[in-house]
Parts: structure tokens; sequence; C-alpha cells
């Protein structure tokens, strides 16, 4: 188990003539369940190539523990990994699958064996134990993937890489609530690579948001959702995700491009750049008094009913609070308190 630090860690590829990993300072903290969000492309396989040794960077330090891993190849840093695509020896049995990496180091058989049937028994995996691996479909296969994983828990860390692409979408939910079960009963660093919001949401105490290759938060899920700290987090994260409106702001006075002016909670000071004014689809709503909008249409999202509306000339998503029919002249009505700044992307301090 292992406290991860970057130091001034960066990567550009040779040749590419940018980095594909921005200069940044980070910890990750011993045991703590991690998830690394973001786009394709948006540097996430290069940050855990980096963790697992299979890259070196081109500038900067990774620290285990305090120790200097940078120059250490995978095999002396102690990290297992699970990748996209089940990784089986197909004529072993499942339960010689999963006892493999303990085999390896040595572990005494009985022991090998009590640990290979509790991690079998939270994959679901305890009736296979003595099947074939190449009897088995890709979701089994790919459990015994994150089974090998866990299996040990005297490792650094463990990543995974987009662990449940191959595993179909009834199952997924299943296993993200495994793995999370999984991380309470073995307390060690595990590191999660998805560009999928709930995995990373469902798995990980911290979320770690990746755009263009640069770390724009490190916040628990409910952080990430309350506060975020870059329009591409408020954007990318939520379903809709945060509706963003160009703005002037004064004092504690945002002015749309239509010329509606919202009250806000904070004070700000002279903002430059381009500002916008964000809020959550969830704390925007249709009510009887508020801002005149015109309604485009309502889309039903089972649990909730999400208005599409245009705002001076913007779209915008609010709910459509439960009960109430389609007003004929739509208002809308804005949590307060639930309003941000953003000057160049990036929140906004004010005052109280
Ligand atoms: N071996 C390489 N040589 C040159 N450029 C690379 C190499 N690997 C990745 N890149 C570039 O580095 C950037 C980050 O890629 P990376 O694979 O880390 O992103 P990602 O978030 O993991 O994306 P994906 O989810 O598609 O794997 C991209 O612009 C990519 O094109």
């Amino acid at each position: 188990m292992a406290r991860i630090a970057f130091e001034r860690l960066a990567h550009g590829y040779p040749g590419s003539g940018q980095y594909a990993l921005k200069p940044m300072d980070m910890v990750w903290e011993d045991a703590g369940a991690y998830a690394l969000l973001g786009p394709s492309g948006c540097g996430k396989t290069t940050l855990l190539n980096i963790v697992s040794g299979l890259l070196r960077p081109s500038e900067g330090r990774v620290l285990f523990d305090g120790a200097d891993v940078t120059a250490l190849p995978p095999e002396r840093r102690n990290v297992a990994q699970v990748f996209q695509f089940p990784v089986v020896y197909d004529t072993m049995t499942v339960r010689e699958n999963l006892a493999f990496p303990l085999r390896n180091r040595g572990i005494a058989a009985r022991a090998a064996n009590a640990r290979v049937e509790h991690v079998a028994g939270l994959l679901g995996l305890a009736r296979d134990l003595d099947r074939r691996a190449r009897n088995l479909g890709a979701d089994e296969k790919q459990k015994i993937s994150l089974g090998r994983g866990l299996v040990r828990d005297d490792v650094a860390a463990i990543l995974f890489d987009e662990p449940l692409t191959v595993i179909d979408p009834h199952l997924k939910w299943e296993l993200r609530s495994r793995l999370k079960e999984l991380h309470r009963q073995v307390p060690v660093t595990m590191i999660y690579v998805t560009h999928d919001q709930t995995e990373a949401l469902t798995f990980a105490d911290r979320v770690v948001v990746m755009s263009e290759g640069e770390v724009v938060q490190v916040g628990t899920p409910e952080a990430l959702f309350d506060r975020p700290a870059h329009t591409f987090v408020g954007h990318f994260i939520g379903s809709p995700g945060m509706n963003l409106l160009p703005c002037a702001v004064a004092g504690r006075e945002a002015v749309l491009e239509g010329g509606h002016r919202i009250a806000l909670p904070r004070a700000y000071p002279a903002l430059t750049g381009r500002i916008e004014l964000g809020i959550r689809p969830e704390f925007a709503t249709l009510a009887r008094d508020g801002l005149p909008v015109a309604l485009q249409r309502i889309e039903d999202l089972g649990r909730r009913r999400i208005a599409r509306l245009e705002l001076g000339g913007r779209p915008f998503a609010a709910t459509l609070p439960e009960g109430m029919g389609v007003p004929p002249e739509p208002r809308l009505a804005l949590d307060p308190a639930r309003l941000h700044i953003y000057a160049d992307g990036r929140l906004a301090e004010g005052e109280a």
C-alpha cells in the first residue's frame, strides 16, 4: 500500500512538441479510491502508465511512500494492473488463475486458497472456481482479471484501465458496486481510469477530472457536483451538465447577454476574461415567477423531467417540478445559493 505523490510531473511524447500531460503536483493518499475521469485523449492512460512504470515521464518525479520510483520499471513497483480486456490463462481453472499472483510470490497454499475464495465470493465467481477459464464468457473472464488484480493485499496500488469496457451493460452496475465493496474490505490504493462519469462517481472517494492534459479538479463526487472548479467539470459531470451563460458581473449582480439581471449570493471583484454564470439544471426550476423563458420541449428521464428552454437566446436545461403541469407562460427560478461565476473557465471566488 502506498501514498503516491507527483512532483512537477509532466509528459510530452517524443517529437510531439506538446504536453500530453501538463506540469502538475498531486498526492494520492494511501488506501484511497481514486478515479481518473475525462474524455478520450485527455491524458488518463499517460498518467496511469507513468504510475505503473510503463512510461517514464519527460519531467518531474513520482514517489511511492516518499521513495523516488520515477526510473523503476513496472516489475519493481509492486503494482497490480487490470486492463480493458481479460488477461487470463485459458487452460487453468478460475481458482488457479486467481491463485497465480499469490503462488508467484510464494504465499502458502492454504493462505492463498482462503484469499482466492474470499475474492471469488466478492466478485460472484465462487461457483465457477473449478471451471476452466476457456469455458467462460467475456464477463466472467474479466471478473477473473479483476480478481487477479485484487487477490494480493501487499501491492502498492491496483490500477484499473477502463476495466468494465467488455462487460455486459446490465452487469456493469453490479460490478461497480462490488469493486467499491472490495475497496472497503481491501484498503489498498486503487486508481480507476474511465471516461464514464457513473463508473467514476460510484467507485471513487476522490475523482481526478482531466481535460486536455490538465488535471482541472480533484474532489469528492459531491464537490464536483456542488462546486465545479472549472466549467469543463460542470459540463462534463451531470446529466444534463451545468448550464453556462455568458454574462457581465458587477459586485453582486450578473447581467446576461439578453439583458436579464440576476442577483448573486456573493460579491465579485472586477473579473477579466470570458465571464460565465453557471447553474446546474437540478437547481433551476420552472415556476410561476421568475425569468421569462421560451419552452422548447420536455424530456422525461424517468425519475425526473427536464425542461429544455431558451434563455436570452441560449439553450438552458431546468427541472420541471414533480406534479407540475407545463405552464402556459413558463418562468425560470434559480436557486441563488447554487449560482457560480467563472472567469476564463475557472471558478471565481466571491465574498459572502
Ligand atoms: N505513444 C504516443 N505517442 C505520441 N502521442 C501519444 C502517444 N500516446 C498518447 N499520445 C497522445 O497523448 C494525448 C493523451 O493520450 P492518452 O492516451 O493518455 O489519453 P486518454 O485520456 O487515456 O485517452 P483514451 O481514453 O482514448 O485512451 C493524446 O493527444 C494522444 O494522442
